[in-house]
Order: structure tokens, then sequence, then C-alpha cells
């Protein structure tokens, strides 16, 4: 008998482009999202974004409220719920880089309202998908929520945004091709659920991005256009999926242990495309696809060394010896790489 089922939960309005932010307030209606809004905003989100966003609210006669988000913290969260409690908001809308994003999508889903995702920045996948991370103490959470039902994403902000937030952008996509590897592996020697499509899409999403890699530079807002669009893509393959295996995988692992180890050290899209290097390689061999990925991330201007990442080799080892704790994800690590293999892997990719 057949019994499977899906529930794939998906942003409705999507908005990509040249002067998008003019057209919040008609995604936000189109939606029948309606009553007060919350904007969830940082200090300088709010300036580069979040003001005009408040003003075309006011216009319109929405009465909007605002709260500001200082840090990535499950505090932070608390403090938004009770803006929003306070302010009698029907719904969220957050304005800034993956911080006030995260932040906003929790609250939101805490409080069961929509939640509106305006990145300024795109630095990685997190702008368009289910997932928040958040530090506490020495650990990183990585919970699931609604993904946003709309994204408004202004390429002409996010191309004026550091050049940094979006190689690291680049990077969190061309990191889907090790994901979907181990994910494929997991299928083959545990059994996990793998889905065709959103492998497909995840894999696809990261060799268009690789094919225009040329294209990436800073200041260009075709560039900009070019990542938020992959970075929706791979959001999409989440959401397809159910679980953020298309593009989680070992060298995620990876990235959230160097968050433990070396807090704050590097972006997110940088630690996981040097991780993808070191993932490929333990894939295929020294023969294999590692150099292509190596080279992509320096073509956009990715680090792809620990010294461009600004972490010492011990701690890289350390990461990787010890990545597979992280969280029951099967991945190439297995049980865990022994620290001679793992110092091999990191010196003949040159990361160390
Ligand atoms: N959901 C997910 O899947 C994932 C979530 N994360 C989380 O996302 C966060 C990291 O995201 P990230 O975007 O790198 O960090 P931030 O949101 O902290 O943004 C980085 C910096 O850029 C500033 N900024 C944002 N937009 C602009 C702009 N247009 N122009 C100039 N400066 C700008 C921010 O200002 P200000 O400080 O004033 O806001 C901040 O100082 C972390 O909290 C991390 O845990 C990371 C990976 C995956
Ligand atoms: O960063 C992500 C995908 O790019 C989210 O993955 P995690 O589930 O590992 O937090
Ligand atoms: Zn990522």
């Amino acid at each position: 008998m057949f019994e499977k089922s899906t529930w794939i939960r998906l942003p409705r309005n999507v908005l990509v482009g040249h002067e998008v932010l003019e057209k919040t307030v008609d995604a936000v209606e189109e939606l029948h999202l309606t009553g007060r809004p919350l904007i969830v905003t940082g200090e300088i989100p709010r300036e580069v974004a979040g003001n005009a966003v408040r003003k075309q609210f006011e216009d319109r006669g929405h009465d909007p409220a605002e709260v500001l988000v200082e840090e990535a913290s499950f505090a932070a969260v608390q403090r938004v719920i009770d803006a929003a409690e306070a302010a009698d908001a029907d719904y969220l809308i957050g304005v800034g880089g993956g911080k006030p994003i995260d932040i906003t999508k929790m609250a939101a889903d805490e409080r069961g309202v929509g939640f509106v995702s305006v990145p300024t920045a795109a630095s990685h996948d997190g702008i368009v998908s289910g997932r928040a991370s958040v530090p506490e103490g020495t650990t990183r959470h990585s919970v699931a929520a609604n993904p946003p039902v709309a994204v408004i994403a202004d390429t002409g902000i996010i191309a004026d945004a550091p050049w940094r937030l979006t190689t690291a952008g680049c990077a969190d996509i061309i990191s889907n091709y090790t994901a979907v590897k181990d994910w494929e592996l997991a299928r083959r020697l545990q059994d996990v659920t793998y889905s065709e499509y959103g492998g497909a899409l995840s894999r696809m999403t990261a060799e268009l991005l690789v094919d225009h890699a040329g294209s990436i530079k800073q200041g260009l807002e075709e560039s900009a256009w070019i990542v938020v669009k992959a970075l929706v893509s791979s959001g999409v393959a989440m959401s397809i999926a159910g679980t953020s295996r298309p593009a989680s995988g070992a060298e995620h692992l990876f990235s959230h242990q160097l968050d433990r180890l070396a807090p704050d050290a590097a972006l997110h899209g940088h630690q996981v495309g040097v991780g993808s290097i070191m993932v490929e390689y333990l894939h295929s061999g020294e023969h294999g696809e590692w150099r292509d990925i190596r080279d992509a991330l320096a073509a956009i201007g990715a680090p792809t060394t620990a010294a461009e990442l600004g972490i010492d080799e011990a701690t890289v080892l350390e990461a990787l010896t010890t990545a597979h704790e992280i969280r029951d994800r099967y991945t190439i690590l297995g049980n865990g790489m022994s620290e001679p293999a793992a110092r091999e892997a990191a010196e003949f990719t040159g990361v160390i």
C-alpha cells in the first residue's frame, strides 16, 4: 500500500531585483496579511532599508511598530516576542542580514504569525529557508521554523552590502555540491530518506552559480541578482526535501564545529566553502573535483585556506576530527576522522 505523504512549505511571494523594496507593502497586502506589522531590524539594516520600509507602511496607513536586534541569541528572540505582544503585532518583518532574519523567523514561528524576510545582505540561504541558527554558550542550535511567507530582496541594497557577505553567500551555495554527495551516501549506507527533486535542484543551483562565477563582481547589481536567485533556489530545495540535507553536509558540520571552537572567527559561508574543498577530497580523492570547488571559491574571492579564514591549523584539525559529533547526520565523516587522516586531507588540499 502507498503510504507516503509530504508537506512542502514554501515562501509564496518572492520579489528579487532592482528597487523591489518599494513593493514591500504590495507584496504583504497581496498575501492578505492584515493588521499591525512589527519591523525587526539591526542598526545598519535600519538605515539601509528598515526606515524606508517603515515609511512605506506608514504612508499606506499600517501603523508599523519597530524593534532593534543587536545580537543573535535566544534572549533576543524573547525580546522580539515581548515586543510583538506589547505592540499587538499581527505579523513580523525581518529586515537585515542573517541575524535579524533568523531572530524574526523564530519569534514569528513561536507566536504563530506570518514572517516576511527583507534581506539586506546575501550572506547565506537562511534568508529564504525554514531554518534558523542561534548560538548559545559554546554550542549552536540549528532549529526548524516556518519559512518566510514573502521574501523581498532588493538587489540594489544587497549590491551595496559589504562584499565579503556576498562571497559568503556564494560559498554557501557552492557547498551544496558536497552536501548532496553526503546525502546520497547516507541514502546508500543508512537508507536515509532522499528527495530526487531536492537533490537535483540543489546540485543544479551550485552548478549555475559556478557557471556564472566570472560575472560575480563587487558592486555589480547583476551579481547580487545571481547570488540571491541561487539562495532562493537552495532554500526551495530544502523546503522540497523537508530537511536542510540538500544544503548541509559534512562541510556544514565542520563549520558548526568551528563556530564552537573559534566563535565569530569567520563567516558561515566562508567556513562551509573551505570545508567543502576538504569534504570533496574525502569523497573523490586526489584526482577528484576538490580543485574545481577551490578554484570556483577563489574566482569569487572567497577564502580557500585556514589562514584566509583567520583560523589556525590546530583548530581546523580539531574541527575535522570532532565534526561528526555535532548532530545525528551521517556523512563522509562516518564515525570520525583520525588526526593523521584529517591532517592529510587539510594539507593535500592546501587548506593548512
Ligand atoms: N538560518 C540559517 O540557515 C543560517 C543562519 N545563520 C545565522 O545568521 C547570522 C549571520 O548572518 P550574517 O548576515 O552574516 O550576519 P549579520 O546579520 O550579523 O550581518 C553582518 C553585518 O553586516 C551588517 N549589515 C547587514 N546588511 C548590511 C548592508 N546592506 N550594508 C552594510 N552592512 C550590513 C550587519 O549590521 P547590524 O549588526 O547592524 O545588523 C552586521 O554588522 C548568524 O546569527 C548566524 O547564526 C548562519 C548560517 C545559516
Ligand atoms: O546553513 C544551512 C544550509 O546552507 C542550514 O543548515 P543546518 O541545518 O546545518 O543549520
Ligand atoms: Zn549554510
